[in-house]
């Protein structure tokens, strides 16, 4: 039976997918779900049948996933375990960054993995981690077709005074342009809703994806017309480490009055700040809900006042709302964060319904409020899995 690998890779860990191809017309049925984290630590690997049953919830040797070569072979272990019989034909690979060019899913040769490897100082946290997988995956499957699906891409036709800084012309042309990240979920997200509300589809759509990464995109048609993360994966929203929107006046002063580094600035920005940075404690909204310090109250309380300011942006740029759509680890399972993003929003036509909020309905605002409030759980690998059926579909 053809099936399908998906592989989305972080700085230290690995998320891997099995999917089953069937006559390669259908959608792909998963049949394994897994992640390896603490990769070079301490590897622990944890994986579900697609019925939710515990396939692997144990650690790893640290040598057996010392880097993400290693954690794939091992993810390959459990694969060949469970479904020996599966040919691997197509591999799909989350990519970060799709640069200017990549509007869809790209095959990957070595010249588009140089291409995209150019690309590594743009997205620090992301882009050389994606290109492991890549390369590990290259080197154990020679003969699959492996297909790059960008974060970048489902942006690439928003207007121009979204895709634009007002800096001299020739630096757009250099490729310093606003691309806007998580397209994978985005396009998850709007193709679900086509299928459970296809009048709000057609409408305009605010989606929040919160999750360690955070960012929001305005939508007309399903298309994104304006979003909060720009040239970066650091821009918009705060997040887990990550500090969101900066003046770049912060930026200069880092370097001319505290002297630091290049590499000193983008530690601080990507990995000290955020919800972490603000708390003094974690990076994990579960804990800062849990805990009971000022500190963690005000790094919850900026999270939202940022959510809450870019949803009244983006809702300046769509021309109005009809629909609001939370999803990632936060937006689908913070009662509390929704509650908050949605307090006191009845000026612009949105209320929540607490009781369907406290159950997670995918509905949650009231049956008067004019603005739809949605939670979808968003699946970045099943749009992953679709890229790599289609890619072998055209040149298997
Ligand atoms: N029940 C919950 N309440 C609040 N936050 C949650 C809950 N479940 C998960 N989260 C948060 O979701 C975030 C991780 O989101 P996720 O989308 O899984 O991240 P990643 O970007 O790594 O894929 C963490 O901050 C985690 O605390
Ligand atoms: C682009 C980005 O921020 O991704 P993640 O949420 O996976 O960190
Ligand atoms: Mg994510």
């Amino acid at each position: 039976m053809v099936h399908a690998l998906t592989l989305n890779a972080g700085s230290s860990s690995l998320k891997f997918g099995l999917f089953e191809l069937g006559d390669g017309r259908g959608d792909p049925t998963p049949r394994i779900l897994g992640e390896i984290d603490r990769i070079g630590s301490q590897p622990h690997m944890r994986a579900t049948r697609e019925d939710g049953s515990v396939l692997s919830d144990a650690p790893l040797p640290a040598e057996d996933a010392a880097d993400h070569a290693g954690a794939l072979a091992r993810a390959l272990d459990l694969i060949a375990r469970e479904r020996p019989h599966a040919q691997l034909r197509a591999v799909g690979h989350r990519v970060v960054h799709g640069g200017p060019e990549h509007a869809a899913p790209a095959r990957l040769t070595p010249e588009v993995l140089a291409d995209l490897a150019t690309l590594e100082p743009l997205a620090p946290l992301h882009q050389p981690h994606n290109l492991a997988g890549v390369r590990a995956a290259l080197a154990a499957f020679p003969d699959a077709v492996q297909v790059a699906c960008f974060d970048t891409a489902f942006h690439r036709h928003h207007p121009w005074v979204n895709d634009t800084f007002a800096l001299p012309r020739a630096y757009y042309d250099k490729g310093v342009r606003r691309y806007g990240f998580h397209g994978l979920s985005y396009d998850y997200i709007s193709g679900r809703l086509a299928e459970i509300a296809p009048h709000l589809h057609s409408g305009r759509v605010i989606v929040a994806h919160l999750g360690n990464g955070a960012s929001m995109c305005g939508m007309i048609g399903g298309r994104s017309i304006a979003s909060t993360m720009g040239f970066s994966a650091l821009d918009g929203l705060p997040m887990g480490t990550r500090s969101g929107q900066l003046d770049p006046g912060v930026v200069l002063y880092l370097m001319e009055q505290e002297g630091m580094s290049v590499a000193e600035i983008s530690d601080l920005l990507y990995r000290k700040s955020g919800l972490l940075g603000l708390s003094g404690l974690s990076n994990d909204m579960r804990r800062l809900e849990e805990a009971d310090t000022d500190a963690a109250r005000e790094a919850i309380a900026y999270f939202v006042f940022r959510i809450r300011r870019e949803l009244g942006a983006l809702a300046a740029a769509l021309g109005g709302l009809d629909a609001l759509v939370f999803c990632g680890g936060i937006g689908e399972n913070s009662v509390l964060i929704r509650h908050k993003v949605c307090e006191g929003m009845g000026w612009i036509g949105l209320e929540l319904d607490d009781a369907r909020n406290a159950r997670g309905e995918t509905l949650v605002s009231t049956d008067l409020s004019r603005v739809r409030v949605l939670v979808i759980p968003t699946d970045e690998e099943i749009v992953i899995a679709r890229a790599a059926r289609d890619m072998l579909g055209r040149v298997g």
